[in-house]
C-alpha cells in the first residue's frame, strides 16, 4: 500500500465491507489484479498496474464516481438508481441479483402501490419509491431508514415497506408479501464521466468480461464419427463456432466447444447418443474470446 493517492492513477471504488465486499476483491484478484489491503487502510496499490482500489461503502459508490473521485466502482445498480448518479454501467456481473418490492403485511388487504396514497412507507431508498409513487398518481409519507426496514410496520412506524428482496425470507419472518415490485438489480461496474485513464479502465473491462465468461462456460472436448459431426454441432454450436482437429483415424475427429455450464450434462447425454466417446467437460478459468 502507498501512503498516497496519485493523481493521475485509474481509481476504483469498492465496497469496504458488506455481502458484496469479498465479491468485489474475488472478481478483481480473478482478473489478475494483485493488491493487498492493509491494516483496513482505505486504499491499496494495484501491482504492476496504474490502478488504485479504494475501499468505500458500497452506497457512496455511485455518487463518488459521478463526482469524480473515483474513476470506476463496483456496486449494486439499485444504488446507483438510488443515488440517481450520472455514471455509465460497463459491466453486468450477473451476481447480487435482488429484487426492490413494495411489501406489506401478509393479511393486508391492500393490492397495489397505486393504494398507498397517504400512507406511511418505510425505506431506504426514498429516491427510487418516490418516482415510482410519482409514476402511479400516489403520494405517501416516506420514512427513510438505513435498514431493519422489515421492523417498521410491526414498530407502529409505516404501513407499508420498500426493501431488497432476495431469497424472500426476512418477509416470511417477518409475516410480510410483495404487492407490487420495482426493478430488479444486480452487481455493476460503473464508470465516471472524466475518467482518468480510459485505456486502463478498457483494459480491466476486457479482463474482468473473461472472467466473467469463463464463470458462465465450460470447455467440452469430444471425439465423434465424421458422418455425425454436422449432428454434433447442432448439439453444441460453440459460443462462436467449435473447433474441430483431425484424428489419426481419419473417420474421426476431436472437438472442442463452449458450452454454458448448466447445460453440459444434458449436452453429454445427447453426444453420447449419437455416438460421441471421450467427452470431457474442462473447467475455464478465464478466458479472451
Ligand atoms: N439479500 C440482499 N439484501 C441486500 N442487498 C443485496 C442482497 N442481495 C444482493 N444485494 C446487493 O448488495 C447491496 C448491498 O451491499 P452492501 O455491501 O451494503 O452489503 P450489506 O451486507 O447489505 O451491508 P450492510 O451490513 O451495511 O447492510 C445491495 O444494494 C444490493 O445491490
Ligand atoms: O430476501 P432475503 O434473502 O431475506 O434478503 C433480503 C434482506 O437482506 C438485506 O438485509 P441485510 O442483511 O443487508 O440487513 P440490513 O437490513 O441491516 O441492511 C435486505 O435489506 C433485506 O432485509
Ligand atoms: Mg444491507
Amino acid at each position: 500500500m502507498s501512503a498516497s493517492l496519485s493523481t493521475d492513477t485509474l481509481r476504483i471504488g469498492i465496497p469496504s465491507k458488506g455481502r458484496l465486499s469479498e465479491l468485489a476483491e474475488d472478481l478483481l484478484s480473478q482478473a489478475g489484479l494483485r493488491f493487498r489491503r492493509q491494516n483496513r487502510g482505505l486504499f491499496a496499490r494495484v501491482a504492476g498496474l496504474p490502478i488504485d482500489l479504494i475501499f468505500l461503502r458500497t452506497d457512496d459508490i455511485p455518487t463518488l464516481c459521478a463526482e469524480g473521485a473515483i474513476d470506476m466502482g463496483v456496486t449494486g445498480s439499485d444504488l446507483v438508481e438510488e443515488a440517481d448518479a450520472d455514471v455509465t454501467t460497463r459491466m453486468n456481473f450477473g451476481v447480487g441479483r435482488c429484487r426492490l418490492a413494495f411489501c406489506v403485511p401478509d393479511d393486508s388487504p391492500i393490492r397495489s402501490a397505486a393504494e398507498l396514497d397517504g400512507k406511511r412507507i418505510a425505506t431506504s431508498f426514498p429516491a427510487v419509491t418516490a418516482r415510482y409513487l410519482a409514476q402511479h398518481d400516489a403520494k405517501a409519507h416516506l420514512v427513510s431508514l438505513a435498514g431493519s426496514v422489515e421492523v417498521m410496520i410491526q414498530l407502529g412506524v409505516a404501513d407499508a415497506i420498500v426493501d431488497l428482496v432476495e431469497t424472500g425470507s426476512t418477509l416470511a419472518a417477518n409475516r410480510l408479501k410483495i404487492l407490487e415490485e420495482i426493478g430488479a438489480y444486480e452487481t455493476v461496474l460503473i464508470q465516471g464521466p472524466r475518467c482518468r485513464d480510459t485505456d486502463t479502465a478498457d483494459r480491466l473491462v476486457a479482463r474482468l468480461e473473461g472472467v466473467v465468461l469463463a464463470r458462465d462456460y465450460s470447455m467440452v472436448e469430444y471425439n465423434i464419427p465424421r458422418s455425425k459431426l454436422p449432428e454434433a454441432e447442432k448439439i453444441t454450436p460453440g459460443y462462436n463456432s467449435p473447433t474441430v482437429n483431425s484424428l489419426e483415424d481419419s473417420d474421426w475427429c476431436s472437438v472442442q466447444v463452449m458450452v454454458r455450464r448448466g447445460e453440459v450434462a444434458e449436452v453429454m447425454d445427447r453426444l453420447k447418443s449419437i455416438g460421441a466417446s471421450a467427452i470431457f467437460e474442462m473447467l475455464i478459468h478465464n478466458c479472451r474470446l
